[in-house]
C-alpha cells in the first residue's frame, strides 16, 4: 500500500471506532482481517495512524473545525506528526486510492494551524466531563500535564533480576539502541521509531528466556517503591497477567513467600507461563472460586505486605491506549471508585499487625488517588498512611528526586513529571 492509501485506510478505521464506538484494536482487527492485501508493515502503519490521530482527538478536531475522522487525521498530521503544507497536500492527491485532494478550507487551517483559543481541556487533550477533575489534581500544570499524556510513549523493559544483569541484557539488545531508565535500576527505554512503531522486543532470544518482561519504568518504580523485601509474606491481591507479581519476585530474590490472585480468574491465565519463564520460584497463584470467596482466608493478617494494583480508569496510561480516553464514562469511574474501596478492605484483612498495604493505581485521577485513601482512612480503624517521604527514605536506591511529586497521601507519576505512564502509589501502616 502507498503512504496515501494507508491514510485513506486509517481514516476508514477512525470512522468504524467513532461512529460504533468500538475499541481501536477490534476495529483494526476487523479491517485487516477483511483486507487480505494489507501486509503486516501496513497494517502497523495504520494502526500507528490510527492510534496518532487518537492521541489529539480534541485539539486536532478544534484546529480543523471538524470531528470527521478526515479533519482528525488532518489535524494529526499537521500537528502531532509536524508534516508541512506540501507533503500534506501530495499525500491527499485523490489519486489511487488516495483521500480527496484538500479543500481551499482545509488548505487555510492547515496553513495556520492552531489551538488557539481552544477551552484548556480542548488543548490538553482530556475528556472534558473529567477536566475538572484533573486540573484539581494538577493545578496550573494540568495543560501540560495532558499533553504529555497525549504524545506517543516509548518502550520500556524490566530486566528480570533472577536471569540477568541490565548491562548484559542491554548489550544483547544494542541492534535496538536501548537507553537505561532514568530511575528503576532494572529498566531499559526504546524510543519509538518516526512512524510510531517500537522494536519487536517479544521475538528477541532474551525474552523467551525471561531475561526481561515489557514493563513501563513507572509501574517498575511503584512496585520497587512498595517495599518488599527478600524472605517476606507478600501479597498481590489484584495481580492480573502479573506484571507486578514478576517484579515483586525478583525484589523478593526469589525468597519468601508470594500470593497472587485476583478477583478475575480469567485474567490470572497468562500468569502461569510468564512465572515459569521467569524463574520465579516463590510466586503461589491462587483462584478465587466464586465472586465472595477468599482464596487466602488461610493467609489472613500474616502479610508484610499487601499490594494493591487497584482497577481504576487507567488514565495514567492514556498514551498507550488512546482510544480508552475518549470511551470512559461517568458510570465507570464511579465503579472503579467503589471497587478501590472493596479492594482496599479485604487488603486490611489480609496484612499483618504492623504490616504494610501498597495502593497502586495508574491513574492520573484525584478521586482515584489521594481521594480514595482518604474516604478508606476515614472508615478503617488501625490503619495509618505512611508519609511519602518516608516510603521514598526505606527504598532501596536514592529516589529522594521524586519527593516533588508527593501529593497528601502519596505519590504522583506522570509522563511530564517522570517521563513514565502515570501512576499513583500510597503506603498504609496497620497499627500493632
Ligand atoms: C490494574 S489491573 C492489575 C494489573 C496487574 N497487577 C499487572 O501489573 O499486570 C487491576 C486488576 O484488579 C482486579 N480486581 C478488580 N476488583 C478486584 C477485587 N475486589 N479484588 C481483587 N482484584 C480485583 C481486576 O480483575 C484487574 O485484573
Amino acid at each position: 500500500m502507498t503512504p496515501a492509501a494507508r491514510i485513506s485506510a486509517a481514516i476508514e478505521v477512525l470512522q468504524d471506532i467513532i461512529e460504533r464506538r468500538r475499541p481501536a484494536a477490534d476495529a483494526l482487527k476487523d479491517w485487516g482481517l477483511s483486507r487480505r492485501f494489507a501486509g503486516s508493515k501496513d497494517r502497523a502503519a495504520i494502526a500507528s495512524l490510527v492510534y496518532d490521530a487518537l492521541r489529539r482527538k480534541a485539539s486536532s478536531g478544534y484546529a480543523m473545525a471538524s470531528e470527521e475522522p478526515r479533519g482528525l487525521v488532518l489535524g494529526m498530521l499537521a500537528g502531532l506528526r509536524a508534516l508541512p503544507l506540501d507533503e500534506i497536500a501530495a499525500l491527499f492527491s485523490g489519486e489511487n486510492h488516495a483521500p480527496a485532494p484538500l479543500t481551499a478550507d482545509e488548505t487555510a487551517l492547515l496553513s495556520a494551524f492552531s489551538d488557539e483559543g481552544a477551552p484548556d481541556w480542548v488543548r490538553a487533550d482530556v475528556p472534558e466531563w473529567l477536566w475538572p477533575s484533573f486540573q484539581g489534581g494538577f493545578g496550573e500544570m494540568a495543560i501540560a500535564e495532558g499533553q504529555a499524556l497525549a504524545a506517543r510513549a516509548p518502550i520500556d523493559l524490566r530486566v528480570n533480576r533472577l536471569k540477568a544483569g541490565r548491562d548484559a541484557v542491554l548489550a544483547d539488545l544494542a541492534h535496538h539502541q536501548p537507553e537505561p531508565g532514568a530511575w528503576s535500576p532494572d529498566a531499559l527505554r526504546f524510543q519509538p521509531g518516526h512512524d510510531g512503531r517500537g522494536p519487536s522486543l517479544q521475538t528477541e532470544p532474551g525474552f523467551f528466556a525471561g531475561a526481561f518482561e515489557i514493563q513501563d519504568e513507572g509501574s517498575q518504580l511503584v512496585t520497587l517503591l512498595a517495599g518488599a523485601r527478600p524472605g517476606q509474606t507478600v501479597i498481590d491481591l489484584c495481580a492480573g497477567a502479573g506484571g507486578k507479581t514478576l517484579a515483586l519476585a525478583a525484589l523478593m530474590a526469589n525468597r519468601g513467600s508470594l500470593y497472587a490472585t485476583d478477583l478475575d480468574s480469567r485474567r490470572l491465565a497468562p500468569l502461569h507461563d510468564r512465572v515459569a519463564r521467569s524463574g520465579a520460584s516463590i510466586v503461589e497463584v491462587r483462584i478465587p472460586r466464586s465472586r465472595g470467596h477468599e482464596p487466602l482466608a488461610d493467609v489472613a493478617g500474616q502479610a508484610d505486605l499487601v499490594l494493591v494494583d487497584a482497577p481504576c480508569t487507567g488514565s495514567g496510561t492514556w498514551r498507550r491506549n488512546p482510544d480508552a480516553k475518549w470511551r470512559v464514562r461517568p458510570g465507570a469511574l464511579a465503579e472503579r471508585i467503589k471497587d478501590q474501596a472493596e479492594v482496599l478492605v479485604r487488603a486490611a484483612k489480609l496484612v499483618k499487625p504492623g504490616g504494610r498495604i501498597a495502593y497502586i493505581t495508574c491513574s492520573m485521577l484525584p478521586e482515584e488517588n489521594d481521594e480514595a485513601i482518604r474516604a478508606f482512612l476515614g472508615r478503617q480503624a488501625g490503619c495509618t498512611p505512611v508519609a511519602p517521604i518516608d516510603v521514598l527514605k526505606g527504598a532501596e536506591s536514592d529516589f529522594s528526586l521524586l519527593a516533588r511529586f508527593a501529593t497528601e497521601f502519596g505519590l504522583q507519576l506522570s509522563p511530564r513529571r517522570t517521563g513514565t505512564d502515570g501512576f499513583f502509589l500510597a503506603c498504609l501502616k496497620r497499627g500493632d
